[in-house]
């Protein structure tokens, strides 16, 4: 379990104690279901928040997933964040209710529960990174099956924090992340507009490629790309993290982002929390932070959901 200073932060048992009792208190509002299962057979919880919850309506769906990488708990924080005030906050702020009422929000609070599981098990961090597959795990934000391999932005080496996989999908987290997203193609179209992968740290707000430098590549157009960055930057004016493109960090392939756009054309941020630099505690921030570092958030996260109808609007274009 975290040790001491950190006690505040959800281990699995207790972030699933807390997503039931939201549905508990909020059955109209919010509806708890499964993925499927990681590499160690835990499973990969899903929640749903929307008006008539249990109607799939002809709403914009947001995505939001959280944990990928193990050692970022404070990312598990803050999926917990959005559904507890999407939820509790429904009756008193109007921005909520709007929200709610015409999208419908997905959650995947923990992508790698395995992972992070692993990073606390022996009651002090062992800065795990990775999925548990063997030999040494696989990093699952390199294992997206988008330009998977293509440009030195993850690694071949099963020892190496950016191990790719054998193959694209290779581990279980990323193949059940995959089919849900696929899975809501409807009609032949996709109902999810928008996404946030939550990380931690350096307090950016990054957008696709991370392949490639350059600002457009095919599939990938100028207007869309000023789309990306308008919105972007709109974000960071509400929570001070850095605005850019995620290729200016440094550039990763076969990251989800990258496959989110790439193939469903949905528009996807890679938000990196905080601390800002190591000196504020790195990937791990005493519990002391939790409140102050997810609320920060609200407002970007009330940016995507405001603008999950049409991004393009945030330019001015049309849908
Ligand atoms: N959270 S992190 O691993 O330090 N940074 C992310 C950045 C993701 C991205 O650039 O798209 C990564 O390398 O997967
Ligand atoms: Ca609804
Ligand atoms: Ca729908
Ligand atoms: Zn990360």
């Amino acid at each position: 379990d975290f040790p001491s200073g950190y006690t505040g932060y959800h281990n699995l048992a207790e972030l699933n104690a807390e997503l039931n009792k939201s549905v508990a208190n909020f059955p109209a509002l919010a509806k708890l279901s499964s993925i499927g299962k990681s590499h160690e057979g835990r499973d990969l919880s899903l929640i749903k928040i929307s008006d008539n919850v249990g109607t799939d309506e002809n709403e914009p769906e947001v995505l939001f997933t959280c944990g990928q990488h193990a050692r970022e708990h404070l990312t598990i924080e803050m999926c917990l964040r959005i559904v507890q005030r999407l939820t509790s906050t429904y009756a008193t702020d109007a921005a909520v209710k709007r929200y709610v009422d015409s999208r419908e929000i997905w959650i995947v609070s923990n992508v790698n529960p395995d992972g992070s599981e692993y990073d606390v098990a022996s009651g002090q961090f062992r800065s795990w990174r990775k999925n548990r597959q063997a030999p040494n795990g696989t990093d699952l934000n390199r294992n997206w099956d988008y330009k998977w391999g293509c440009c030195g932005g993850s690694s071949g080496s099963t020892g190496s924090e950016t191990y790719r996989g054998p193959s694209a999908f290779s581990a279980p987290e990323t193949q059940r992340v995959r089919d849900f997203v696929n899975s809501r193609v409807v009609g032949g179209k996709q109902q999810i507009t928008t996404h946030i992968d939550w990380h931690t740290y350096s307090e950016l707000i990054l957008w696709p490629f991370g392949y490639t430098t350059a600002d457009t590549a095919p599939g990938l157009d100028a207007d869309q790309q000023r789309a990306f960055a308008t919105l972007g930057r709109q974000m960071a004016q509400t929570n001070g993290y850095t605005p850019q493109q995620s290729s200016d960090l440094y550039i990763t392939d076969g990251s989800i982002g990258d496959w989110m756009w790439g193939v469903h054309k949905i528009w996807s941020y890679t938000f990196e929390m905080y601390p800002k630099n190591a000196w504020g505690g790195g990937f791990y921030p005493r519990d002391t932070v939790i409140a102050a570092e997810t609320s920060r958030n609200d407002k970007a996260v009330n940016l995507l959901l405001e603008y999950a109808d049409c991004v393009p609007r945030v330019i001015g274009k049309t849908c």
